[in-house]
């Protein structure tokens, strides 16, 4: 690049960075007078006249405190934009910028000039210096090269004449590099970025955003946006800097809030949520799929992530297991809350101080007595209206008993005042006032009653939900799921005994929830706009059935891997046409990512190869060693190796994770690191922090992360003999981006036994 290019950028870069600074002055201005209003606000907020000695006086003062809170809530709201302005031109300053793109909008129009950012700055209205990376001219960068490119606007399509791609690498205010280019996002800069090591953080991608992943990114027709993607082909990168874009385009109508991320495990919640912040942007809503449903029941023990990786090693039930994930059921459970509407609902006594209050049977007679246009929802509600009816009588004629006649006659003067309250104490006469205190005493009494009408106590779930399973057979064909009678019946009482000590599996779960929901005409949370749910291919089609039911009003983005399917395994493939069932295939959009990013091509090859009938995958043009595979008779053999490889590792650099496949392993290899004096960090759950340093982790908390160097430990025929452990060999091989070391004790995994010899380096031969 010419040298006098570089001074005319770093000019324009000097003048941009001044007009930064001047308006980071002016926000630090703005952020003082908003916070010295505020405390002014909040000293005139304290001497307000409580003035409660009359009605007038009452108004008068709730008035003049609400329009206090309200200036304050403006105060604040404007401290807040203040703020947050100052912390996108704070990084502005440092980065303004990091491309260039000069186009035309037509012959008519003059050529144009424009620089992307992480945020939009502008000196005065309408003269943008930077623009932010979600506007939609700047699609253009992302999208093509040079010449004719059609972007997006909110009004339509618009076509420009791209005439200059100009990438720049600003740290600190000082262009480092800066480079034309006629390809979309140039490879230069990509290598760069991809060239970096590991952390425990996932970083933005916003300078090197591919054509693909921008598609993603922008998506706004989509009810559905399935994302199909290899091991990292930058999914889940892709779906963030979507949630940034998504905040930008509809601000004002959508905020993080709104915005849901599923993710595999709480330690994959604490890798990314950098990235959000990094770009300006709240975090969104995130969770697991077992956080959402446990604290619904909180005392419950949902089967946990480390205890459903071994259930479904395990052969038990797996057909049951199958026909508890599938749409059927959903279905299944679906027709039997109709069902409900005509019979069977299960109810239990409503009870005042041990004595029936309302019988379940007298619960049953009101609740099918209403007619059959009500709906399990309304239904439930005006069951609850006659039960209040009927609690208001009882307390009413409760008034004159005699237990409460004693009760106010022995209530002290402290109990008199509570019972009081708020309450004005002007009465007529001395027998108003003991109807008053009386009926507080009774309302007391029966307020468990009123909480058990109120909260719908009196559905009996548990009875409901063990009914249900009894009825199944009923609903559908268990030949068609190769299940036998026995085999449910079995599966059903191993269910219910679980569920007397207060454990339920994931699946079972789901559709107690979902019947649940039907049984109480909840309708889901409607305030939630978009779903994301990442690694969908370990999902079942119920779960899904049950989220898009959940968040009736959004609007899915769901990116997976069939490849990687460590837990539904063979059926992730039918789950594709499950979901095609469940979306309006005009709004339905498939997205391939076939290019991996994470790995060198060495490592990305040797993948590749583990597979059998694989989705597609390239690898992105970057070299590096080949794996290693290195078999030994004995564990000290292996543990030896194991210790050369940490020290090589560490002495280039290289964050190590050692994945075992369960935790014993783990436990194991820790305490042998240990006794060698090897520190590593072993993760034992999914709450535990990433730190930096080696990591020994299960298999089963690895899905999504990735690592400088990765130790598979004991890739033996013993530990991975079965075809069904295929695809998490390939996900653990896959975190690698730069070193893959395969150790294994006896005899290697029969699941290598296919792959190329000339795609990894056999230690042993
Ligand atoms: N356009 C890009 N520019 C720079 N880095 C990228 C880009 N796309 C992906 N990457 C990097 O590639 C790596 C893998 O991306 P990511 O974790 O999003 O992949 P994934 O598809 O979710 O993978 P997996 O399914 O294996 O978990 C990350 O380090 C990410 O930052």
């Amino acid at each position: 690049m010419a040298e006098s290019i570089r001074d005319h950028e770093q000019q324009h870069l000097d003048a941009v960075v001044d007009k930064v600074k001047q308006a980071e002055v002016v926000a630090e201005q703005d952020i003082n007078t908003a916070a010295r209003d505020r405390k002014d606000i909040e000293r005139a907020f304290g001497e307000v006249h409580l003035n409660t000695g009359s009605y007038e006086g009452m108004t008068d003062t709730a008035m003049s405190l609400r329009a206090q809170q309200q200036m304050l809530d403006e105060r604040q709201n404007s401290w807040q934009r203040a703020t947050s302005r100052l912390d996108v031109l704070q990084k502005l300053e440092k980065t303004p910028y990091f491309a260039r793109i000069d186009f035309q909008e037509g012959a008519a129009n003059k050529p144009e000039s424009i620089y992307i950012g992480l945020g939009s700055f502008a000196d005065s209205p309408d003269h943008f210096l930077i623009y932010d990376w979600r506007a939609p001219i700047s699609s253009i960068y992302y999208d093509g090269g040079l010449g004719d490119i059609t972007y997006q606007t909110p009004d339509g399509p618009q076509t420009v004449d791209v005439k200059l791609k100009r990438q720049f690498q600003i740290k600190d205010g000082a262009i480092l590099t800066v480079f034309d280019t006629d390809e979309v996002v140039g490879d230069q800069m990509l290598m760069e970025a991809l060239g970096n090591a590991s952390d425990t953080k996932m970083k933005s991608i916003v300078t090197t955003i591919q054509k693909e992943q921008n598609q993603i990114i922008r998506d706004t027709k989509s009810d559905l946006l399935f994302v199909q993607g290899a091991a990292g082909s930058g999914k889940t990168a892709a779906v963030l800097q979507r949630v940034a874009w998504l905040l930008y385009r509809y601000r004002g109508n959508l905020t993080a809030g709104q915005v849901v991320l599923f993710s595999p495990n709480q330690l994959f919640n604490d890798y990314i949520n950098q990235v959000l912040p990094e770009l300006g942007e709240q975090n969104m809503v995130q969770m697991t799929y077992l956080q959402y449903t446990n604290r619904r029941l909180p005392k419950i023990q949902v089967e946990t992530l480390q205890q459903r990786f071994s259930a479904t090693t395990s052969n038990d039930f797996r057909n049951v297991a199958a026909l508890k994930g599938s749409l059927a059921y959903f279905d299944v459970v679906t027709a039997y809350a109709n069902h409900l509407e005509q019979a069977d609902m299960h109810f239990r006594d409503i009870k005042f101080r041990d004595q029936v209050f309302v019988s379940k049977e007298k619960i049953a007679e009101i609740y099918y007595s209403f007619n059959e246009n009500y709906h399990l929802g309304n239904r439930l509600s005006a069951t609850r209206e006659t039960l209040i009816k009927m609690l208001n009588r009882r307390i009413s004629s409760e008034i004159h008993d005699k237990w409460v006649e004693e009760t106010v006659q022995n209530l002290t003067k402290e109990q008199v005042d509570t019972l009081f309250g708020d309450q004005p104490r002007e009465f007529d006469s001395e027998e108003k006032e003991y109807r008053f205190l009386a009926r507080q005493i009774v309302m007391q009494a029966f307020k468990p009653v009123q909480l058990a009408i109120s909260r719908s106590r009196y559905l009996n779930i548990n009875a409901q939900y063990a009914h249900f399973l009894r009825h199944v057979p009923k609903l559908l064909n268990l030949d068609d799921y190769q299940v036998t009678d026995m085999q449910w019946n079995d599966s059903v009482d191993a269910t219910l005994a679980g569920y007397r000590d207060h454990q339920l599996s994931l699946a079972d779960t789901s559709a107690y929830l979902y019947l649940y929901d039907l049984m109480t005409g909840k309708k889901g949370e409607k305030e939630i706009r978009f779903v994301f749910i990442d690694e969908v291919q370990d999902y079942s089609a119920f779960q899904l059935a049950f989220l898009k039911f959940s968040f009736p009003r959004a609007r899915f983005t769901l990116l997976g891997d069939l490849n990687q399917a460590i837990f539904t395994q063979e059926n992730s493939r039918t789950l594709l046409g499950e979901l095609s069932t469940m979306f309006d295939p005009e709004k339905t959009r498939v997205v391939q990512l076939t290019k991996s990013y994470r790995s060198t091509q060495q490592i990305t090859d040797f993948t590749k190869d583990l597979l059998v009938d694989g989705e597609q995958i390239t690898a992105f043009d970057r070299t590096g060693d080949k794996p290693h595979v290195y078999v030994a008779d004995t564990q000290s053999a292996l543990h030896a190796r194991l210790i050369d490889q940490l020290t090589a590792n560490d002495a280039a650099d290289e964050t190590t994770a050692i994945i075992g496949k369960t935790l014993a392993e783990c436990e194991a290899v820790a305490e042998e690191l240990k006794a060698a004096g090897v520190h590593a960090t072993l993760i034992r759950t999914e709450n535990q922090r990433l730190v930096s340093g080696t990591l020994i982790i299960p298999a089963y908390l690895a899905k999504g992360l990735e690592f400088d160097a990765i130790i598979v430990w004991d890739a033996s025929a013993t530990v991975y003999g079965d075809e069904s452990e295929r695809q998490l060999l390939y996900t653990i091989c896959s975190r690698a981006m730069h070193q893959l070391t395969i150790l294994a004790q006896g005899e290697l995994t029969p699941l290598m036994s296919h792959v190329d010899q000339a795609l990894y380096v056999d230690e042993t031969k």
